[in-house]
């Protein structure tokens, strides 16, 4: 379990993350998603008391993280990859991970083997591993003690897409016998197919949290075509509703049918189509609450 409660974060006039909550539950994976520099990263490192907040706080297991007594037998975690001593082999590392953690050696070799790493990579250096080969490597030591809960921060960075799909598998296995996953990235498709809950952030604020089912049904959108596509735009502005572009002549409108229909009529606008705009997916929901802000239009000048 994962509780998240009011987490904010400012760095001077930067607020990287504000404001954010979130639960994780035993037997689910949740996917932390949002772009570039929207605030994942510091929310992960808040959770794990690496990074203080400026206000609220964060659960695992029922304590701030920073209260674990030997948090890796607890809560598995891999926040950077690249941060392995890149002098040791990678036997070294998740040995030496294993003596820290209080585990014994064999432990640390089972995981070798369940990241896939082969004999001939284990006993190389870690500064000459591939991203995707350093990913495998902190997933075994994230894995090491047993943990009940594991934080990833964009585990799926460079690795292949039968990597991913072993990721995914190894993932799915973990929640379902009762583990909590809490894993990041910037893009939804590495994510879409493991993930039973989504949490969205954009602009260090959560924009949506769900399962697919409740964040798709939460946005309803109507396809609407005129007869006279102009004036049925101006129609749908005047009313206040956010209309796109859809097709030669049609628009997409986040708003029921009703309230689209009305607004035509008032304007007296003559309606060819009106129906729900259907399923655009997860991917387009994603793209469209974390686009940035439209730019504000310029005021047209006055033609007279
Ligand atoms: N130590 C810091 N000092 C100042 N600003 C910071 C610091 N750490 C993060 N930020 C800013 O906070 C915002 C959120 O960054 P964060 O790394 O959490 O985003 P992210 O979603 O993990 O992005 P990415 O996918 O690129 O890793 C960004 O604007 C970033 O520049």
């Amino acid at each position: 379990m994962i509780e998240v409660n009011a987490l904010t974060k400012r760095y001077g006039e930067v607020t990287a993350v504000a404001d954010v909550s979130f639960r994780c539950e035993p037997g689910t994976v949740t996917g932390f998603l949002g772009p570039n520099g929207a605030g994942k990263s510091t929310t992960l490192r808040m959770i794990c008391g690496l990074t203080p907040p400026t206000s609220g706080d964060a659960r695992v297991l029922g304590v701030p993280y920073r209260r674990i007594a030997n948090p890796g037998r607890h809560v598995g975690v891999m926040l950077d990859a690249s941060a392995q001593h890149p002098g040791r082999t990678g036997r070294e590392t998740l040995a030496l991970a294993a003596r820290l953690l209080g585990v014994d050696a064999g432990r640390a070799e089972e995981m070798l083997r369940k990241v896939g790493l082969p004999e001939n990579a284990v006993r190389r250096r870690v500064g000459g591993y591939s991203l995707g080969m350093r990913q495998r490597l902190g997933i075994a030591q994230a894995l090491l003690g047993d943990p009940r809960v594991l934080i990833l921060d964009e585990p799926a960075n460079g690795l292949d897409p039968e990597g991913i799909h072993w990721m995914r598998t190894l993932l799915r296995d973990f929640a379902d016998r009762g583990g909590t996953v809490l894993l990041s990235s910037h893009l939804l498709r590495e994510v879409e197919a493991v993930a039973d809950r989504f949490v969205v952030i954009a602009g260090g604020r959560i924009v949506a949290q769900g399962t697919r089912g409740e964040l798709l049904s939460a946005r309803e959108e109507t396809f609407v075509r005129g007869l006279e596509p102009g004036g049925l735009e101006t129609a749908l502005a005047e009313a206040g509703l956010d209309a796109r572009r859809s097709g030669p002549d049609g628009f997409r409108v986040r708003a029921g049918a009703e309230a689209v229909g009305r607004a035509a009529a008032k304007a007296g606008a003559v309606l060819l189509e009106l129906r729900p705009a259907g399923d655009g997916g997860l991917e387009e929901l994603f793209l469209s609450l974390t686009a940035p802000p439209k730019e504000p239009r310029e005021p047209k000048e006055n033609a007279s």
